[in-house]
């Protein structure tokens, strides 16, 4: 089967671990006859550089057309002083209000083989197996006004933070939807004891309820939310909440897993083509030093291929030869203090390869 595949690099270490996902993709290719052609585009600092706009125009077309959108990160030092619109992170924001991209799956799956690396103890982290859905084209990312007002002492800032009903009813029923598949409970994180947005949000919860009886659900405050994710973080199964809620929260849950470049994401519309990338940044701090964790970028690419391309076959194939290659105690930097077992972002790369071959032969 042939899809097309936009690729985006981005800034950072984005290009280094969009390097592990094409490997990968085009060893599943041979692996199951499958025909994936690669659509490269520019965003964020990148496009800044070359074309003055951090999401071009060609960038947005290309994307439009794929099958599905491969994202690095964005964003560096270069380009912090820019005014709030000409920024990198502009163009992303950008990208997933043009694709309609309003739920965001960011899902925490322990490795047992990583149980080391977290700084939670073991009996905290066995048996985690939770999902973020984060609301992503609305909220404080996205809400007007946005601006500076006045001068010196009198300067404001003012950020907007707005939710519209219909905004909030699709994003929870997706939560449902994914508890109801999960077999598992609800659990939506607001501010409602301080923010009427957050009020609205739990009203609606409380009426899309209704459509899912059989659906355990419950109400927790935010930053509640962030101490019982430290505290006891197998008592959630999905969590749904708002756009700004769920970035946060989903840094501080990656660390469950031992490591901020362990976790996924997709990003799905209604209809047009999802976008996969890690939940990290362009980490400039270790950008350019060949060391970065593709693993994060590589569980997207399982991603992409179970919910845009339904090949579900591959996907587990996939996090399966990821999972061999943990328990076989292969380690990037980020998730071993010990110097002498560190691969680099190709090294790492190269034993999913092997893992996934050795796949093959015993299939
Ligand atoms: N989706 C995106 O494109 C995102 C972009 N950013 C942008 O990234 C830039 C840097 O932001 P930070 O706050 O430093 O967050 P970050 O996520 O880039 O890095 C935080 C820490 O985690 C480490 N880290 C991240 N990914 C890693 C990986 N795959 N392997 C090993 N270590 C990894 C970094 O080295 C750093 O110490 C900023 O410009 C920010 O706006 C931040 C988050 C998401
Ligand atoms: C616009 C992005 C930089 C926001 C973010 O941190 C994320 O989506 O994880
Ligand atoms: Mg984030």
């Amino acid at each position: 089967m042939k899809k097309r595949i936009a690729i985006l690099p981005g800034d950072g270490i984005g290009p280094e671990v969009c390097e592990a996902a094409t490997t990968v993709l085009n060893e599943i290719g041979t692996m199951f006859q499958h025909q994936f052609e690669f659509v490269y585009g520019d965003l964020g600092g990148i496009a800044i550089d070359k074309t003055g706009n951090p999401l071009p125009k060609e960038t947005l077309t290309i994307c439009k057309n794929s099958d599905a959108v491969l994202l690095g990160a964005v964003g560096g030092p270069k380009w912090d002083t820019l005014p709030g619109e000409q920024r990198p992170e502009k163009g992303l924001l950008g990208l997933r209000k043009e694709l309609g991209l309003f739920a965001n799956l960011r899902p925490v799956t322990i490795y047992d083989a990583l149980a080391d690396s977290s700084p939670l103890k073991d009996e905290v982290i066995q048996g985690v197996d939770l999902v973020i859905v984060r609301e992503l084209t609305g909220g404080l990312y996205f809400g007007e006004p946005r601006e500076r007002r006045g001068e010196g002492k009198e300067e404001l800032a003012v950020d907007t933070l707005v939710y519209s009903r219909k905004e909030i009813e699709r994003i929870v029923r997706k939560g449902f939807e994914f508890a109801e598949i999960r077999g598992g409970t609800l659990t939506s994180v607001d501010k409602a004891n301080v923010l009427e947005s957050s009020r609205l949000w739990r009203e609606v919860v409380d009426e899309v309820a209704k459509e899912y009886p059989n659906i355990s659900y419950s109400h927790m405050l935010v930053d509640n939310a962030a101490m019982q994710l430290v505290r006891n973080p197998r008592q959630f199964d999905v969590i749904v909440t708002e756009n700004m809620f769920g970035d946060i929260l989903s840094d501080e849950a990656s660390m469950i897993t031992g490591s901020l470049g362990m976790l996924p994401s997709a990003s799905l519309s209604e209809d047009g083509p999802g976008l996969f990338e890690p939940i990290h940044g362009s980490a400039p701090d270790i950008a350019g030093k060949g060391i970065a964790n593709p693993l994060a970028t590589l569980s997207s690419v399982a991603m992409m291929l179970t919910y845009a391309f339904s090949m579900t076959e591959e996907a587990d194939v996939l996090s399966a030869a990821i999972n061999d290659v943990l328990e076989a105690g292969h380690r990037t930097a980020d998730l071993t203090s010990d110097e002498r077992a560190v691969l680099s972002t190709t090294e790492m790369t190269n034993q999913v390869i092997q893992a996934l071959t050795k796949k093959a032969v015993n299939s």
